[in-house]
Formats: structure tokens, C-alpha cells, sequence
């Protein structure tokens, strides 16, 4: 029978009830190769010094800086250090070592002095510059002191922390895993790469949501297509919900006769609301089954991926213990007329030089997000904005 979407949620109610389902989360082990953009799940406390040692910022000669009070004065040279060398030389009284930039310095030198700062004749090295006690070294435990906490669970990691990980020799860590499975329904529907038969189109929002996920720092699970058959659907869902902290399905959600979704999260589970009043994104459901939070997006590639990402995104992020970055806002000139429903709009825009460029071609075409640069608010009651009206820009977060 079909389901007929009258009673409508607003946005607001359908944030509130998304904000009372509780969200699971794993960790996981994770090279740093793979660590990039993932959560921390642990304090990072840094067992050594970094440096380890002293070290040299400049190539040049290690000297006591007592021993060259003025330019001019020349210095007996001594030996070299290269980067990586494992004894420590002491050094004497009027005395220089020649070193390189990253190599250790040799005890009691408490200064660097340039190569070019320096001319070389017989067995001296003359300086031609004032010299500062301390001048380009880098101290042991400068740049990280054994026993300090350099990162905090809850972090994202980035490829400066994963610098920092390295840099204490730490060659892999624990994250938060949490898994967002995706179920993509509908008998038109073609795995990309394959041939296009009549009447088929390709899944775009397995992808488009799988990328939105890992850009929140979860995992998405793709579970693929599912054709239209109720009980293949059924058992795919049981599958996700036990797999998943958050199972996403795409499509099937509205008033056609063989939109399913809803029937089977009502059958498996318990729903929250069906029917949100937003533009694009009306057939949305918010159910859940065996206390996993399950959510049917519309089928319309810019409708999934609006309500994912204006709503669906705040779930996970609850879930990850992260919170959502600032919105940019700025003011602009609308360059067209826009017509609205009696929906909630977010309507897309492409800014250029403060003006607001409508890029809407419809909640069924992914081109729509792409091209949008954020969105304008619509109220319910406004069902017309003409162009040359100021309006707020709500800009995407990437
Ligand atoms: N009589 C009514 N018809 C419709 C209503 C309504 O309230 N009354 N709502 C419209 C709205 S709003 C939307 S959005 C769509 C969404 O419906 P469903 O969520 O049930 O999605 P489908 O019917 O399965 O598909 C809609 C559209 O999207 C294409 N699609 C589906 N999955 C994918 C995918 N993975 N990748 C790319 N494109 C996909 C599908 O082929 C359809 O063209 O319903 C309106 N109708
Ligand atoms: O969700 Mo629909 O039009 O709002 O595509």
C-alpha cells in the first residue's frame, strides 16, 4: 500500500530527535599511513625528548662562544661532525669542530657559527661575525619534552600530528571507528563501470555518501544495490544494523507503491519520523532498529546528500565526540528569481564577486551540489525571492 507523506517534520523537531538516538563507537589500530583524518582515541605522551639531542640548525664550525668575543678571532680545528654521528666529542679550549645541520653538538660547544660567517687558513678556522651563546642550536626536548602530552584524544589527526607521531617513533595508533553503513536501493540502479541498460541509471549516492562519510573521519560500509525486493532488502538491513553504528539507505522512501524502506524499518524496528518538511530532502525517515540509529534518505542524488550533510552529519559527529565547525556566512546580491514551496528551503547558489547565482536544476540532479558553493534560506511562507534581493550565504563546510 502506499504511504502518502502528509504529516511533515520540521527541521528543527527532525535535528531534536536525531540529538535523542544514541550512537555506538569503536576504535581501531591504525598505521599512520592510513591515520590521516581519523579521530584519536588516545592521549599521546611523549616518551623522549625530540630532539633527542642538541642539535645544530646551521653547517658550519661548533664553538664556546667565550672563546670568540669579537670578529677576527681564529679557532683551532678540530674534527667534524656529520648528521647522524653516534659518539659525542668534547671540545677544548680555543678549540672548533666543523659540523653539519641536524648533527649533534659536541659537549661543552654552546654555539653554531655559520660556513659563510667563517674563511678556513692552515689549521684554523677564522670568524668574522659576533657570536651569541646559543646561537643556531636547537636544545634536547625543544621541540618535544619526554613526558609531555602533545595530543588529546578526541583530536583529528592531521599530516602535522602525523609528523608528531613519527617524531616520537610511534608507527601506529588507536582511533575511533565508527561505521556508517550505506544501502542503496532501486531496480534501475547500475554498479558505475558497468553498461547502462534502457531505463537504468548508475548509484551515484553509495558514492557521494561514502566520501561524505570519510570527510566526517567514519567509515563508510557499502553494502551495494539492492533491487527493489522487499526481503533481499530485509535481510541486507538486519546485516548492516548488526555491522554498523549509523545504517544510511538511499531511496525508496516516498509515496511511490513500491517504496518499501519505510514498511521494513516499521517491521524491524521503530520509526521516528517519515516525512521531513525540507526542500530537497521531503522523504526522509528516522527509525531505529535494535538501538542502531537507521536513516532512509531520499533516492534524489542532491536531496541524500543535503540531508546527510545539513542533518545526518551531526549523528556521526555525536558519535565520533566531535563537534561541527563554524559556519562562513556573507551577505550577497540574488541574480535570479527563485521560487519555493511550502518547505523549509535550503537552496543552492554559486557565489561569485557577492552575488548569488541560483544553480538549482532540481533535487534529482547531482550537478546541483556540485556546482553550489552553500545555500540560501527559504522560509515556508516565502514562495518567491526575486532576483536583485539581498540574501545570506550560508557556505558549505568544504
Ligand atoms: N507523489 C509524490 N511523489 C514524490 C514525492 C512526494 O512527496 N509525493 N516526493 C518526491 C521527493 S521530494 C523525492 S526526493 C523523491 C524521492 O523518493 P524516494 O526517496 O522514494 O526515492 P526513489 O523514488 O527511489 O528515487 C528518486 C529518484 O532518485 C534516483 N535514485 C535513487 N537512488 C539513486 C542512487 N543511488 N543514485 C542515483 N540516483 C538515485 C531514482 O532513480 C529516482 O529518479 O520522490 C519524489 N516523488
Ligand atoms: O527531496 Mo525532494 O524534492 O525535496 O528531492
Amino acid at each position: 500500500m502506499r504511504k502518502i507523506l502528509k504529516d511533515l517534520t520540521s527541521l528543527d523537531e527532525a535535528r531534536q530527535i536525531l540529538d535523542s538516538l544514541l550512537v555506538s563507537c569503536g576504535v581501531e589500530h591504525v598505521s599512520l599511513d592510513h591515520a590521516d583524518g581519523r579521530i584519536l582515541a588516545e592521549k599521546i605522551v611523549s616518551a623522549i625528548n625530540v630532539p633527542p639531542f642538541s642539535k645544530a640548525l646551521k653547517d658550519g664550525y661548533a664553538i664556546r662562544a667565550r672563546d670568540a668575543p669579537t670578529p677576527g678571532t681564529c679557532l683551532l680545528l678540530k674534527s667534524y661532525v656529520p648528521a647522524g654521528r653516534e659518539d659525542t666529542l668534547s671540545l677544548g679550549k680555543g678549540e672548533a669542530v666543523e659540523i653539519s645541520t641536524g648533527a649533534p653538538i659536541p659537549q661543552e660547544s654552546d654555539s653554531v657559527v655559520m660556513v659563510e660567517d667563517t674563511t678556513l687558513a692552515d689549521d684554523n678556522v677564522c670568524i668574522h661575525s659576533n657570536v651569541r651563546q646559543g646561537q643556531h642550536i636547537l636544545p634536547a626536548g625543544t621541540d618535544i619534552s619526554r613526558g609531555e602530552t602533545v595530543l588529546e584524544a578526541g583530536q583529528m589527526v592531521s599530516p602535522a600530528k602525523i609528523g608528531i607521531l613519527a617524531a616520537l617513533g610511534i608507527n601506529d595508533t588507536i582511533v575511533k571507528n565508527l561505521k556508517v553503513g550505506i544501502i542503496s536501493t532501486g531496480n534501475e540502479l547500475t554498479e558505475p563501470g558497468n553498461p547502462l541498460g534502457p531505463g537504468r541509471i548508475y548509484d551515484a549516492n553509495s558514492y557521494t555518501l561514502s566520501a561524505a562519510i570519510r570527510r566526517l573521519s567514519a567509515i563508510p560500509v557499502a553494502y551495494g544495490i539492492v533491487r527493489d525486493e522487499p526481503e533481499k532488502a530485509r535481510s541486507l538491513l538486519l546485516e548492516a544494523v548488526s555491522e554498523c553504528d549509523i545504517v544510511l539507505t538511499t531511496g525508496s522512501t516516498s509515496a511511490g507503491s513500491d517504496d518499501f524502506m519505510y514498511r521494513l524499518m516499521e517491521e524491524e524496528g521503530q520509526i521516528r519520523m517519515h516525512g521531513l518538511k525540507f526542500k530537497p530532502g521531503k522523504p526522509v525517515i528516522i527509525a531505529s532498529i535494535s538501538n542502531i540509529p537507521v536513516i532512509g534518505l531520499p533516492g534524489n542524488p542532491t536531496a541524500s546528500l543535503m540531508v546527510f550533510s545539513e542533518i545526518v552529519s551531526s549523528l556521526v559527529r555525536k558519535g565520533l565526540g566531535i563537534t561541527a565547525p563554524a559556519r562562513q556566512r556573507m551577505k550577497a546580491t540574488l541574480m535570479d528569481d527563485v521560487y519555493s514551496d511550502n518547505r523549509l528551503e535550503y537552496h543552492c547558489v554559486e557565489v561569485i564577486d557577492e552575488c548569488a547565482y541560483s544553480v538549482d536544476k532540481t533535487s534529482a540532479s547531482i550537478t546541483t551540489l556540485a556546482k553550489a558553493d552553500g545555500f540560501i534560506v527559504i522560509e515556508p511562507e516565502i514562495t518567491f525571492v526575486k532576483a536583485g534581493n539581498e540574501v545570506e550565504v550560508t557556505f558549505f563546510e568544504n
